[in-house]
């Protein structure tokens, strides 16, 4: 455990550059592991998580390797996956978890997973459910959680599945899985979740189509596949700049550029919710990268208001309500959100650890079932803490969250944990404290 304390530092300025969008990281590993021939990436997230994926697709017979800025990933074709030897260590990750779950459930394998702590609680049965009907088996720990052991089913048997939750870590293992599987797997996906698997499979061979039926996504992907290596460009995570974002937005005298920031519009509920608030983003230079809309930002200190969420944005920004509660509690007025119950079941309960932390900070918070209802300052910084620090619970949202409140606070805030944060940003602390010299 490193601790550390977040104190104000004055206005952030200039441009900075944050690290490659993590799904779509994790994504190009696992698609260019299973193509034939050398795939190359440039801009991936070398956090640990896509590190976890990138170590699992070797034990499963893909060469991975870095040369300068350049990952070169040698596939061994769908269907070629190898028996691991020991057991897939996913860590802190249930992108890799739950991806690698619908990879493995179509290939004669037998493979161990687990992780950490935090990964360890985190329910798989959302996955285990439609990869039991394609032909998998499991022997899980109690309450379908890790470590587990599973068996892949070859052949594997194409399904309908209609999403019970909206979760695009479920719709991709199920894809995943259809991807060895002869005949046409079918996801029904009752609200949209991140497409990158679509576009990504897309682009990398796959026959995957799309309907758009009533604001349903009927998705289907033609099996036995033969993925063709690609040269991926990873946009920056918007995941990542949300931290910075709602940093300048709440720092008086502000004016930061984040550049080349990927704007999925299954991605990006952030920026439409703080400009509702009052927040002024500026897209400049709105181009594609990698099949991606991608544009710079330009964030000024901007007087938020509070607002009520819809609900119904929630999965374009599921990653970002940690850091919105932050920009919540500097706001003029209430914020409610609802329809949250996800967040509960994330690398930590994100509810309950952000209306902990934000108290200790000096914030008015109230936890309700399924989301938080903030009053904010009016812009007047928080207290910050004084006795013990805010608890991350091996959750690196949390921490950087709480980094960001830490700067719109008087005397600062300690943060139990920061060694988390390298799951997902590992130069974050380097950044932020650039950010405003
Ligand atoms: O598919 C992905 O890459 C992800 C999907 C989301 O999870 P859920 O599918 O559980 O909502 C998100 O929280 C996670 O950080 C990354
Ligand atoms: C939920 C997250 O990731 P994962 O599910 O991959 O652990 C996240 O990065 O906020």
């Amino acid at each position: 455990m490193t601790s550390h304390r977040f104190q104000p530092q004055g206005p952030l300025s200039g441009r900075l550059r944050v690290p490659g969008d993590k799904s779509i990281s994790h994504r190009s590993i696992m698609f260019g592991a299973l193509a034939v021939g050398e795939t190359c990436v440039t801009g991936l997230l070398e956090g640990e998580d896509v590190m976890a994926t990138a170590a699992a697709m070797r034990a499963m017979g893909a060469t991975i390797t870095k040369q300068g800025d350049e990952w070169r990933i040698h596939g061994v074709g769908v269907g070629g996956l190898l028996q691991p030897t020991g057991a897939l260590d996913m860590g802190n990750s249930g992108t890799s978890t739950r991806l690698l779950m619908g990879l493995v459930a179509s290939h004669a394998i037998t493979a161990a997973f687990t992780g950490d702590a935090s990964l360890s609680k985190r329910p798989m049965g959302r996955v285990i459910e439609p990869l039991s009907r394609m032909g998998a088996s499991f022997e899980a720990s109690p309450g379908g959680t890790l470590p587990l052991l599973m068996r892949g089913a070859q052949p594997a048997v194409p399904i309908e599945y209609r999403l019970p939750v909206a979760s695009a870590q479920v719709k991709s293992a199920v894809l995943l899985a259809g991807l060895n599987t002869p005949g046409i797997t079918t996801v029904i996906e009752p609200v949209p979740t991140r497409d990158h698997s679509e576009r990504m499979l897309r682009g990398f061979g796959a026959e995957l189509d799309v309907e758009e039926i009533g604001g349903e996504r009927i998705i289907r992907i033609h099996g036995e596949a033969e993925l063709k290596p690609q040269q991926v460009v990873v946009p920056g995570d918007p995941s990542s700049a949300a931290f910075f974002i709602v940093a300048a937005l709440i720092t008086e005298g502000s004016d930061l550029v984040i550049d080349n920031i990927g704007l999925n519009p299954t991605r990006a509920g952030l920026i439409e919710v703080l400009r509702q608030m009052g927040g002024n983003i500026e897209e400049l230079d709105r181009r594609e990268v990698g099949g991606e809309p991608v544009a710079d930002l330009r964030v000024k200190h901007s007087a938020l208001t509070g607002i009520e969420v819809d609900p119904a944005i929630a999965p374009s920004m599921i990653d970002e309500f940690p850091v919105l509660f932050v920009a919540a509690a500097l706001a003029q007025g209430t914020t409610v959100t609802s329809g949250l119950d996800e967040l509960r079941v994330k690398e930590s309960d994100r509810l309950s650890a952000m209306a902990a932390a934000l108290t200790l900070a000096g914030a008015r918070v109230t936890e309700c079932e399924d989301g938080l209802v903030i009053e904010g300052t009016g812009g007047e910084p928080l207290a910050g803490t004084t006795g013990e620090p805010v608890t991350t619970h091996l959750d690196h949202r949390i921490a950087m969250s709480m980094a960001v409140a830490g700067l719109a606070s008087r005397g600062g805030v300690e943060v139990d944990d920061t060694s988390p944060i390298a799951t997902s940003f590992p130069n974050f602390m380097a950044l932020l404290e650039g950010a405003s010299q």
